[in-house]
């Protein structure tokens, strides 16, 4: 099952730098995972926004909530998921 999900960060204006640092470096192993084993085939910059719009390629919605609500980010992350199916023209 195929989704788009757009994640758009809301960065604490008072948290402390090196928490966050923290965070992030977290973030980039944690999703780095599932960008290897295929469940996360791409993930693109929003430009001009600290947001990305991501496609999640997973077995089932309660398998996307558990990879998404587990991101170190997810406290600090609004996010809109969008279930895709095959398009009519689609060549492949
Ligand atoms: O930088 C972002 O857009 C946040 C984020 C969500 C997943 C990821 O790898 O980074």
């Amino acid at each position: 099952m195929l989704f788009m999900v757009q994640m758009t960060v809301k960065k604490p204006h008072d948290i402390d730098p090196a928490v966050w640092a923290d965070i992030i470096a977290r973030e980039r192993e944690y999703g780095q995972k599932f960008m290897k084993n295929g469940k996360f085939p791409h993930i693109w910059r929003v430009v001009g926004k600290f947001s990305n719009v991501s496609i999640f390629d997973v077995e089932s919605t309660d398998e996307l909530h558990q990879i998404l609500s587990n991101f170190p980010l997810f406290p600090y992350m609004e996010m809109e998921v969008t279930a895709l199916a095959k398009h009519p023209s689609a060549l492949n």
